[in-house]
């Protein structure tokens, strides 16, 4: 395996493990975690574990087109996409036909060719000259997709007509604005103050579902239902969040609301796999995150141990 396989390989165990790092996180109102399947009847941890196997080597392989492709980000793009169906009918095969990573295998998989081609080009990657190059590769497509749209079949082309959000594409349109603004300081405080790590992860999870326009609460209910979630995000982070004393309690019981009301943020837990993905990435621990815009890939440096 040649170095370059080498570096892959790590971009591709990177994404495994982010994938289950937001599974295991426990306990997420209305999502699948170690303690309820949330509001779904048709995945549990198991499955999720199932569809990460099933994932991994096709986000290597993504990043390999990143490193093979690093001054043509046009190509790239269009060759994950391919990938990305693949990545896609592994992920049904191994889940029995649940859609458990759709939209992450869109976002996860474009940063994994960056970071790949990032690498490449300047044997380092920071947030900045990753966003730059996801930018060169995504944005001018996908606003061409979004704007010229005219079959709207998917519950994110669904929401799009009938209320304009962009959901999973919106965030690739935007460079991550999400990650950027509202979950990666979040997450990197929470390590810098050397909190829990599944209460730092839990406290991302609600930074992003107080501010996030969540395309599977819109396709599941209404925009009433998203800015409800929302307010309940922001009553929770406010009283303290996850690091307040009973955190736990507070979730297990919005858990069994969201279950009953059939309430699953699950791009917010897409983009905490994402943001761990990047924490990991991008922090070496050694410093506040604020302070620290060049990074070395450190080999086997990770903030969460
Ligand atoms: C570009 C696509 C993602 C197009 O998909 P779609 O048109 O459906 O667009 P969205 O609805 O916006 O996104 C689809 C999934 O993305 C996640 N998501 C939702 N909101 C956001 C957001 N604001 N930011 C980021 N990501 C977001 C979410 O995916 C997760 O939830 C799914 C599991 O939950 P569940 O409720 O069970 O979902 P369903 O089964 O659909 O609903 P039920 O029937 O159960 O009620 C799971 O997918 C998680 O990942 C949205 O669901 C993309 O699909 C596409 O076009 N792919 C083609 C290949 C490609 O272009 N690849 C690029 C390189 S890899
Ligand atoms: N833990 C989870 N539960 C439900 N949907 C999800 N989508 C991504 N992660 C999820």
């Amino acid at each position: 395996m040649d170095k370059n396989d080498k570096i892959a390989e790590r971009i591709g165990d990177m994404a495994y493990r982010a994938l289950l790092e937001e599974v295991y996180t426990s306990p997420k109102p209305g999502l699948v975690d170690l303690y309820s399947n949330g509001a779904h009847k048709d995945m549990d941890v198991s499955t999720f574990e199932r569809s990460a196997d099933a994932l991994k080597p096709y986000f290597a392989a993504m990043a390999q087109e990143g490193i093979k492709h690093k001054d043509s980000p046009f190509e790239i793009f269009s060759n994950i996409r391919r990938l990305g169906i693949d990545a896609e009918k592994a992920m049904y095969h191994a889940t029995a036909g649940v859609n458990t990573h759709k939209g992450l295998i869109f976002n996860m998989g474009i940063l994994s060719a960056a970071v790949g081609a990032c690498i490449e080009r300047d044997d380092t990657v920071t947030l900045y000259s990753l966003m730059e190059m996801e930018q060169a590769m995504v944005r001018d497509t996908l606003l061409k997709e979004v704007h010229g749209m005219r079959d709207f079949t998917s519950n994110g082309e669904k929401n799009l007509q009938k209320y304009g959000t962009m959901g999973a594409r919106g965030e690739a349109i935007s460079g991550y604005q999400s990650i950027r603004t509202i979950s990666l300081p979040v997450m990197a405080k929470g390590i810098s103050e050397g909190r829990d790590f599944n209460l730092v992860k839990l406290q991302t999870l609600f930074a992003l579902m107080s501010q996030v326009d969540d395309s599977n609460i819109i396709a599941r209910h209404n925009l009433e239902a998203l800015h409800e979630v929302k307010g309940l995000a922001k009553e929770f982070l406010s009283s303290g969040g996850a690091y307040q004393e009973e955190a736990v309690s507070i979730l297990k019981r919005m858990d069994k609301d969201f279950i009953d009301r059939n309430i699953s943020a699950g791009g917010c837990a897409d983009l905490l796999a994402v943001t761990i993905f990047l924490a990991d990435l991008l922090w070496d621990g050694s410093k506040e995150f604020s302070e620290v815009n060049e990074f070395d890939i450190k080999k086997g440096q990770r903030p969460m141990g």
